[in-house]
């Protein structure tokens, strides 16, 4: 299979394909956190590719701060499209099949059936639409790239949603989450084995796919599965967007339809609750272990 390149491995994606790399024993990962390989710095990217002539470059690095980037635009474009900008680049000059990974919030949200790959993106934040311009740039360097679009997600690793519900289940009596975003969280341990599972059957079926686990729900149900499964007791309102004021605008219905995945890449996907209760069984693990 070669050597595999990993861009922005510290972060929770990247952690999470070290995870299942060493559950599955796969061999030729290379983990290159930011501080080897800043994806805006061309010239050390280059001397990344020369070392390793990879067979596949995974790009986990992004600017991810939604609310954040609404005030820092020129850094979020400059991370999700000019990073993505130079890896397409040079996994066209040695050959190099690229990974991309993007976003649900690609989309304005205002429909009210799963989104299918096709579907008209119109992005409501500056996040979602440096992602857009990221995913844009990268058929005008080479033909050979997966861009996986994948929503919501949480894992073990750095900070998330289920991480941040857990901390504050235990320092508030109350907590207020909204119920009128609706979605599918995605366990990034999963979405990592898809990645995988792309490389290990070397399909040639190159493109555009949507990503998430099964099912559909709210921020709030969400959040009430997570108390419920981890067994944490707090008094949880359900609010509107409205009640909740952010800087960047979310969609408000933003469910991946998952067929072309499914059929094209042959890839088998939990259901959002069973892989929830699969990550909140580690974190517990990991407490008890502590
Ligand atoms: N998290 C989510 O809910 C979702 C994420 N996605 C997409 O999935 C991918 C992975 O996200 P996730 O792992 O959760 O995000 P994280 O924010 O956890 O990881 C992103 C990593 O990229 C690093 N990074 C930032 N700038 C650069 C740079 N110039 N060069 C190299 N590395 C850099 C960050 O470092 P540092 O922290 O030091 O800045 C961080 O470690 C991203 O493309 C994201 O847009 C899609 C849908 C949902
Ligand atoms: C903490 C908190 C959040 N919320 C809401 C705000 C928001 O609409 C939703 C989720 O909060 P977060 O801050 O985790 O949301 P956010 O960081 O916007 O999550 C997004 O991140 C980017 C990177 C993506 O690509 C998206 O798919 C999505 O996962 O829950 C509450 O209603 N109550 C709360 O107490
Ligand atoms: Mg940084």
């Amino acid at each position: 299979m070669g050597n595999i390149l990993v861009f922005g491995a510290s972060g929770q994606l990247g952690q999470c394909l070290a995870h299942v790399a060493r559950e599955r024993n796969t061999p030729g990962l290379q983990f290159l956190p930011e501080d080897q390989a800043n994806i805006l710095d061309l010239a050390g990217l280059r001397a990344q590719f020369a070392r390793y002539q990879p067979s596949y470059c995974i790009n986990c690095a992004a600017y991810t701060a939604v609310d954040k980037a609404e005030d820092e635009v020129e850094l979020a474009r400059k991370i999700n499209r000019d990073g993505v900008a130079n890896l397409s680049q040079l996994c066209a000059e040695y050959g190099t099949t690229l990974i991309q990974i993007s976003t649900d919030f690609v989309f304005a949200g205002t429909g009210n059936q799963p989104l299918v790959e096709t579907d008209a993106s119109a992005p409501l934040s500056v996040y979602g639409l440096t992602k857009l311009e990221g995913e844009q740039v990268v058929p005008g360097y080479t033909s050979q790239y997966f861009i996986l679009r994948t929503s919501w997600l949480y894992s073990e690793y750095a900070n998330n949603f289920v991480k941040t519900m857990l901390k504050l289940g235990q320092e508030r009596d109350e907590l207020r989450v909204i119920w009128d975003q609706v979605g599918t969280p995605t366990y990034a341990i999963d979405l990592a084995g898809c990645i995988l599972t792309i490389i290990e059957t070397q399909s040639r079926e190159f493109g555009l796919y949507h990503y998430s686990n099964e099912g559909v729900t709210s921020w709030y149900d969400f959040a009430t599965a997570i108390f419920e499964l981890s067994g944490t007791t707090v008094k949880t309102t359900p609010i509107r967007t409205a009640e909740y004021p952010t800087k960047a605008t979310r969609p408000a219905y933003s469910v991946l339809d998952k067929t072309k995945v499914k059929t094209q890449l042959g890839v088998v996907i939990p259901h959002w609750r069973t892989s929830l209760q699969t990550c909140l069984e580690r974190l517990q693990q990991a407490v008890s272990a502590a």
